[in-house]
């Protein structure tokens, strides 16, 4: 192994020459010398001794006879790697092109045919090989290095877990966005929007024929001005909602834009959902009052302009609250949904309806010309309400009342106009069910009034501040008192006594006639057994049950437990019930009603001939005595129709197996009337007016007729 000498301070060469051809070698070793002394030269002459160099020294280049003594140069090539760190020139005798080629395809630089000019030439083909593989190098080099940073941007691309994509955008002449062709897109924005790779430099416009133009004029704006935008949009006909963040990429393309994509339809249900619920009616779907409130608002707002009305009509539905107390509050909410339903099926499109709760509804006219026109749509929708309802395969009926407070007349204020309205229907509820009113600024003094009644009425009770009349009824035949109604009054530190034609609705209204009405039953229990200890002859006592106390689920209960603390047998107390009552579910009043009679009281039915009783229903109703109302009896002896109804009753009754009771009786000639009917029992100012405990006990005490003689 010999070495060139070196020369200079220029970097010097190191070559490998892998020859087993002395000769050869030692012409290729002096062309070196001569022309490039700054070569190395490392000379072996069989496969081993360059394996061997090769531990010592790193070669800038190898030149190999193809045939060695111990193998082909195609078997170092094999061998090892290291050629591709240096060019392996291998040297063929002449005719081995064969042997070269296969060489080249094994990973030879290049080949070389011996000749003597080519060993002379060999310094200057040797700079020529190791310029062009510096250029290879530096273009594998290169191409590693873009390969590198493709793969570093793509797993970048994939990692981030919102989609992506780059977008070229494509101009019509006059510089508006005509299409937008997607360039690259990562896996996420594949599953988000559907578009996968296939879609790559499609027309997103034949990809999404019905895309939103927003789009592409976003993108378009993008492109040109390479301010980057952050937006939030639906896009139909994905079905998908995105918060996008676009930008023009950093690559020298003008016409290009990257957009990254968050799916946020989840969310934005979610906020949706919330809004709705802040701003609708579980129960109904419909407005509530927040965004009733609001539309009241725009309503007045534009009718401001136009010089139009606008209207809120405030409904409460009549003896709703008994409806859902005794069928259920399933019930209730089916008959509330259909209430609701009827309402926007009645309503014009720039109207609306929202529920308060409860059973209040409203409707906003809004837009509207004239009084009458209201007045019209509010007859309209409570006769659309009065219309019978189905649920639950019964057929039920309800009817509203309904209050109308107007802008700009009552206010220009919507928190205020719904007050009002309020108040309107406050009022038409007390003088006529299923009827409207418009407000009246007097109304507010009325309510004033009535609220300050209400506390009143709880202080009353509070303090006891009642006492029962006792009036008695008498016998047709013997003109004895053969029993007694209890009617109750509210004596009123200021007012005197109260009668309860004032108080009694009130009670019912908010629900105190269930305390008061307990206290009357006990009162009068306890009085009645007060005449019996006290030697006289007791007569039973009757009470008047409200609608709310009847359909109370603990009755019989509370009955049971008032007889017993009173010690009162139950035959001694009767109880008047009210056809209206009765009617509004004749099923459960029935069922209400054979518990009574086992507990052993006597029932009878009050105002009987106002109410709408059909007889097969009373035929059903396990009562004792129909109480004609005082109507009939006021006009039995002047009316011909009045006496004819009167008398019918009384022959129901008696056909019934009941006894007939005339209340009101106020004249001899209206006795003598239901004396030749033969009614059983009467009642009225003929006989005694409702008289306070001890005058009654008086009248007991006497034991005389009350009946004057025929
Ligand atoms: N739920 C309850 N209701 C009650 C109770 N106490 C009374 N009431 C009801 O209040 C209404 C008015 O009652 P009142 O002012 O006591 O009038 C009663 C009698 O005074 C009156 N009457 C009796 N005779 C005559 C008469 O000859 N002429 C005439 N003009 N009025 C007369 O009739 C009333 C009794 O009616 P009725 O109950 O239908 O038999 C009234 O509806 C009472 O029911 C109570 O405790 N609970």
């Amino acid at each position: 192994m010999t070495k060139a000498p070196s020369s200079g301070q220029a970097k010097s060469l190191s070559i490998f020459l892998i020859e087993d051809d002395t000769a050869h070698a030692e012409l290729i070793r002096r062309a070196f010398q001569e022309q490039s002394p700054r070569v190395q030269l490392y000379q072996a002459a069989s496969l081993a001794g360059y394996h061997a160099l090769l531990k010592q020294h790193s070669p800038d280049l190898v030149l190999m006879d193809i045939n060695l003594p111990d193998g082909r140069a195609l078997q170092a090539l094999a061998d090892s790697h290291d050629h591709r760190a240096f060019p392996l020139l291998v040297m063929t005798a002449y005719g081995n092109e064969e042997l070269a080629v296969e060489a080249l395809k094994g990973g030879a630089f290049d080949y070389l045919v011996k000749s003597p000019d080519l060993f002379r030439r060999l310094p200057v083909i040797v700079q020529g090989a190791l310029r062009e593989w510096q250029l290879l190098q530096q273009r594998r080099q290169a191409q590693a290095d873009l390969q590198a940073s493709e793969r570093h941007y793509h797993s970048l691309f994939e990692s981030i877990d919102e989609g992506f994509c780059v977008m070229e955008v494509e101009f019509d002449d006059d510089g508006t966005v005509s299409d937008l062709r997607l360039r690259e897109i990562n896996r996420i924005f594949s599953a988000q929007t559907g578009l996968g790779p296939e879609c790559l430099s499609h027309s997103i416009r034949e990809l999404l024929p019905e895309i939103d133009p927003f789009w592409l004029q976003t993108y378009g704006a993008v492109a040109r001005t390479g301010e980057a935008i952050r937006f939030q949009r639906p896009e139909q006909q994905l079905g998908r909602f995105f918060d996008v963040y676009a930008f023009r990429p950093d690559n020298g393309s003008r016409n290009q834009v990257a957009a990254l994509y968050r799916d946020i339809t989840e969310q934005k249900r979610y906020e949706e959902q919330l809004k709705h619920l802040a701003t609708h009616d579980v129960l109904t779907g419909l407005a509530n009052r927040t965004l009733l409130l609001d539309r009241l608002e725009q309503a007045i707002h534009y009718a401001h302009r136009s010089g139009r009305l606008v209207a809120a009509l405030l409904f409460d539905l009549d003896r709703f609250k008994v409806i859902n107390d005794s069928l259920g509050h399933n019930f209730g909410d089916q008959l509330l949904r259909a209430v609701a339903g009827r309402l926007q099926h009645c309503i014009r499109e720039t109207d609306s309806v929202a529920r308060l709760g409860g059973d209040e509804f409203v409707v906003i006219l809004a837009e509207v010309a004239d009084m009458k026109d209201i007045a019209l749509v509010a007859g309209h929708l409570l006769e659309q309400l009065n219309q019978p309802y189905r649920v639950e395969d019964r057929e039920i009926r309800l009817s509203a009342s309904l209050g109308i407070s107007l802008f700009p007349r009552d206010s220009d204020d919507s928190a205020t106009l719904l007050r009002n309205a309020d108040m309107a229907m406050y009022r038409a509820k007390r003088l006529e069910r299923s009827s409207f009113l418009f407000y009246a600024p007097e109304m507010n003094q009325r309510l004033q009034e009535t609220l300050e009644l209400e506390e009143a009425l709880r202080q009353a009770l509070e303090q006891e501040q009642f006492l029962l009349l006792y009036q008695p009824k008498v016998n047709l035949v013997t003109g004895q008192i053969c029993g007694c109604e209890a009617l109750v009054r509210w004596q009123h530190a200021q007012r005197g006594l109260i009668s309860p034609a004032q108080f009694i609705p009130l009670a019912e209204e908010t629900g105190l006639i269930v305390p008061l009405g307990d206290w009357v039953l006990r009162q009068a229990c306890a009085q009645t057994c007060q005449w019996r200890d006290a030697g006289l002859q007791p007569v039973p006592v009757a009470v008047n049950l409200s609608a709310r106390q009847f359909r109370k689920g603990d009755l019989t209960q509370r009955l049971q437990s008032i007889l017993q603390h009173s010690g009162l047998a139950a035959g001694e107390l009767e109880l008047e019930l009210t056809e209206s009552m009765i009617m509004d579910n004749p099923q459960q009043a029935v069922q209400i009603m054979h518990e009574l009679k086992q507990l052993g009281l006597s029932l009878s039915l009050d105002d009987f001939g106002t109410g709408y009783s059909s007889l097969n229903y009373l035929r059903r109703f396990p009562v004792d005595n129909l109480k004609i109302d005082r109507s009939f009896i006021r006009d039995v002896a002047t009316d011909t129709s009045g006496a004819s109804v009167v008398t019918s009753i009384i022959q129901i009754a008696h056909n019934l197996g009941l006894g007939a009771v005339a209340e009101g009786v106020e004249t001899r000639d209206q006795l003598d009337f239901l004396r030749r009917c033969g009614c059983d029992q009467l009642q009225g100012y003929l006989f005694s007016k409702p008289l306070p405990a001890e005058d009654f006990a008086a009248l007991l005490r006497e034991g005389r007729s009350l009946t004057p003689p025929i």
